[in-house]
């Protein structure tokens, strides 16, 4: 009775104390009585690895194979060293990322294998990039309510009993009609119409419970959509703003599937990947939020393609709206505000609108340079 006692004591502390209380953190009292959030077999290991063990984080990256994944992979391998980092998926490497260090095949919903693969690699900081985005959810709504809310269960579960520092993203998408647009703070009304946003929002808050209730390192960012000039998305509402250049540098002509002054948060990649793991480092004092806004430029495509037309001006673009992502492009931010990110851990993105077409633009005239060249 008495371990009974204890542990409703500690479940009373952690539902009624609040930040700054006073109140000794909960999560000791439960790590101490091995109170664990998912129920496991009695022969289970319950030991939390933590990064002061190692001299560098070990790193677990779902959904790897991604827009962002890659990007990712390449700046932490930079950082932490190439084998301190394992790149996960369920779809095949192509042989550029295989070779560039360790890929693992990992399938989200299966619990007991993503908990092999943190127990042997000895994992100790798992980012959790596995999703499906807006568009493809909504086409999709099962599949998407599995991988983005089932399968974050696994990973939050997996977290909490190997004292993991977990990152899971969210979104822009993570707002809705009734939330202010421009700009939209970090707390606000978030009632997002589509399953990616309402999967999104139930990460935040679930990131956040664990946190509280079983002391969780749990760290979040909403991005904006994201620009980048090796990877191609997912399938999501901002898709037009990385398909434009593609278009552009191959035929001269897009049709944006977008009304023109659909007015969005955007960044670029190596500022998203760079937000990661600034929001990964930063000491756990300085944050006084564990899920932040991050920003950098608010576009629309009429915007986008007058830059672009700025160095190429034979450029046509012509608008073929799809219903579907307009009617969510219209209920998500206009522009973003991010200012408790620059404040709490001194968020500063480098790239804005003319200099991400000018750093795409080098990019793909590189890349036909050398196509033309083989
Ligand atoms: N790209 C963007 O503009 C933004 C992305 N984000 C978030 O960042 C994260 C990464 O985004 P992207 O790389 O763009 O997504 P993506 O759609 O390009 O890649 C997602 C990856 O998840 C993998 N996946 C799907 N089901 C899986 C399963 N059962 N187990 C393991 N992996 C599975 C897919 O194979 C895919 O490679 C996502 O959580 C997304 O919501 C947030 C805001 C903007
Ligand atoms: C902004 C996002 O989350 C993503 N790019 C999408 O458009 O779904």
């Amino acid at each position: 009775m008495p371990v009974i006692r204890t542990l409703s004591k500690v479940a009373q502390q952690a539902l009624f104390s609040t930040p700054g209380c006073g109140c000794q953190p909960l999560t000791v009292a439960v790590r101490n009585i091995s109170f664990s959030p998912r129920q496991v077999t009695s022969d289970a290991s319950f030991h939390s690895v933590s990064f002061s063990e190692t001299d560098h984080p070990k790193v677990l990256i779902t959904g790897g194979l991604g827009q962002l994944g890659v990007g990712l992979a390449k700046m932490l391998r930079k950082r932490f060293g190439k084998n301190n980092v394992i790149l996960s998926d369920i779809r095949k490497p192509p042989s550029n990322v295989f070779h560039s260090g360790p890929f693992i095949y990992s399938d989200i919903l299966d619990y007991k294998n993503l908990r092999e693969i943190v127990v042997n690699n000895r994992i100790t900081w798992l980012v959790h990039y596995s999703a499906l985005l807006s568009a493809v959810g909504e086409a999709n709504v099962s599949l998407a309510r599995s991988v983005n809310i089932t399968g974050l269960h696994n990973i939050l579960d997996i977290a909490a009993e190997h004292g993991l520092r977990l990152f899971v993203p969210s979104t822009i998408g993570a707002f809705g009609p009734t939330s202010p647009r421009n700009p939209t703070p970090d707390l606000c009304v978030q009632r997002p119409r589509t399953i990616y946003g309402v999967s999104k929002v139930h990460a935040e808050l679930m990131g956040e419970y664990y946190h509280h209730r079983y002391g969780l390192d749990f760290r979040c960012l909403r991005y904006p959509g994201i620009i980048s000039a090796d990877s191609m998305p997912g399938g999501g509402t901002t898709d037009y703003a990385v398909q434009i250049f593609h278009d552009a540098i191959k035929s001269g002509k897009f049709e944006c599937n977008l009304r023109p002054d659909t007015r969005l948060p955007m960044m670029y990649i190596d500022d998203c990947v760079r937000a990661t793991l600034e929001v990964m480092e930063a000491p756990a004092d300085t944050l006084s939020m564990r899920t932040y806004n991050i920003n950098a430029m608010s576009f629309t495509p009429e915007e986008l393609a007058q830059e672009l037309q700025k160095q190429m001006p034979e450029l046509e673009v012509t608008y073929d709206v799809d219903h579907v992502r307009q009617a969510i492009a219209d209920t998500w931010p206009m522009d973003f505000d991010d200012s408790n990110a620059r404040n709490d851990w001194g968020w500063k993105h480098d790239y804005d609108l003319p200099e991400l077409v000018q750093t795409m633009l080098n990019y793909f005239g590189v890349e036909s340079l050398m196509a033309r060249a083989n």
